[in-house]
């Protein structure tokens, strides 16, 4: 099976504290993975040695690899492709999109790369590039919103508009950190069966990072949870039982055990979760 994503003992240390220890793992194409795991774990940390935002610690011999490529080794980051770039997408907690700009506009800059250099410099789109900024609008259900100013819209529509531009990308493999996190339940779950659905129909990897667990449970096959930035489990999300949860999240405090609810009701640690 192909390694969409490969990453080999990596370690990462802020000053004296130790973010990641020896973290290892893979991901297959098509795969729809969560990385969970308590407030400060090293999700975040994590996925951003994987898009090559940071670096591993120096000494290590860390090597992380992302579609066959080098993004980085032994703490040395290596400079992205125009067409390694074009073949991953990017969805932020922060939305990440041009405010000031059409929700057209910021689909069609997902497709920049596959254009030649001088027509990208240029930012004239073809109608046939429209076309297929207006089916991405399509799928993930804000068409009507096409012409509308980014910075107009809800949070779950800028997240939708995201994902548009990561399919009109045609990016292979998809990291999304904390999707969600700003998004009220409803919008929450709708951005989370978007990202469901084009792994399913298209094929297409996905790398997330959920605070949530009864979200990761319900839209994601594997988990790779992190505690106190040491690999926790990696496999089925079935295989994350409570006892193993609530030993994943046991030193958690009461907001974060409150934010695991389904409803943001507690009971207990145990219920919380499932
Ligand atoms: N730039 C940085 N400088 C110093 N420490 C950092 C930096 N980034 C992260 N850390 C520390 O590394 C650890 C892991 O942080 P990270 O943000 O990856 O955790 P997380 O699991 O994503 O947390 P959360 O769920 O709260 O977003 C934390 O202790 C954090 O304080």
């Amino acid at each position: 099976m192909t390694a969409i994503v490969s990453v080999e003992r990596l370690d990462k240390s802020f000053g004296p504290h130790a973010a990641l220890r020896e973290i290892g793992f893979e991901i297959h194409a098509g795969e729809l993975v969560t990385l969970i795991g308590p407030s400060g774990s090293g999700k975040s940390t994590l996925l951003r040695h994987l898009i090559g935002l940071t670096r591993a610690d120096r000494r290590s011999h860390s090597h992380v690899r992302v579609l066959d490529r080098d993004v980085q080794h032994g703490g040395r980051l290596l400079g992205a492709s125009r067409e390694q770039r074009r073949r991953c997408g990017y969805i932020f907690q922060q939305f990440n999109l041009a405010g000031r700009l059409s929700v057209m506009t910021n689909v069609l800059i997902g497709h920049l790369g596959a254009m030649p250099r001088w027509r990208a410099l240029t930012g004239r789109f073809t109608q046939q590039e429209r076309d297929l900024a207006l089916r991405a609008l399509e799928r993930v259900g804000i068409v009507g919103l096409a012409h509308q100013r980014a910075n107009t819209l809800s949070g779950g529509q800028m997240q939708r508009v995201a994902i548009a531009r990561a399919l009109v990308q045609e990016a292979e493999v998809i990291f999304a950190d904390e999707p969600i996190a700003s998004l009220d339940p409803r919008s929450a779950r709708e951005v989370m069966e978007i990202l469901q659905r084009i792994n399913r129909e298209d094929g297409r990897t996905i790398v997330v990072t959920l605070h949530q667990v009864d979200v990761a449970r319900r839209y994601c096959r594997r988990a790779i949870a992190l505690k106190q930035g040491r690999l926790y489990y990696d496999g089925p999300i079935a295989g994350l039982t409570d006892v193993r949860l609530q030993a994943l999240y046991e030193n958690a405090g009461l907001d974060e055990l409150e934010s695991r609810q389904p409803d943001h009701r507690i009971a207990t640690p145990l219920h919380a979760v499932g």
